[in-house]
């Protein structure tokens, strides 16, 4: 039986920009990267997203929308990881720095692909489209994508 995790990243997004956040420690250290983190027991996916934003950045998600699903696998790691991508235009609060991440807004021609998890230039596209994606990446360590296929799907 492989072992699955479940997370969630949101995006919080305005007409022409993004807000990401530099992980400050752990998994994905030194990455920009949406806010989420994993899904506890007892709550579901959405529940998740608004609790991982709202302690990663200070904003309250007033609304969330499902834009993609996320699959990645490490060569020689049986565990599947389940990412569970949101996207919300609609918030209230302030953006604040946590312990896990520095938030910075960046304008949608200027996403610092460079600093980010490889696979992030090949799915958004996708969600900047507004189309419903599903992603399935191979790694091999943080560096190397070994494989990976995107799909559209009609909703999720
Ligand atoms: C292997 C991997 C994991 C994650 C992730 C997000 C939340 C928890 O893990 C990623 O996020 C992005 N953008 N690429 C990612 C690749």
């Amino acid at each position: 039986m492989t072992a699955k995790k479940v997370f969630s990243l949101v995006f919080v997004r305005n007409a022409s920009e993004i807000l990401l956040g530099m992980k400050k420690r752990g998994f994905g250290q030194g990455k920009w990267n949406g806010f989420g983190g994993k899904i506890e027991p007892g709550e579901t996916i959405p529940e998740g997203a608004v609790r991982e934003l709202q302690e990663e950045c200070g904003l309250i998600a007033k609304e969330l929308k499902n834009v993609g699903l996320l699959e990645f696998k490490f060569e020689g790691d049986p565990t599947l990881l389940e990412v569970h991508v949101f996207e919300t235009h609609e918030y209230h609060g302030s953006v604040i720095e946590s312990e896990e991440m520095l938030p910075k807004w960046y304008n949608l021609k200027n996403i610092p692909f460079k600093n980010m998890w490889l696979d992030d230039e090949h799915w958004f596209p996708y969600m900047l489209r507004g189309e419903f994606f599903k992603g399935h990446f191979l790694y091999r360590g943080e560096d190397l994508i070994l494989k990976y296929n995107i799909q559209v799907l009609d909703k999720l």
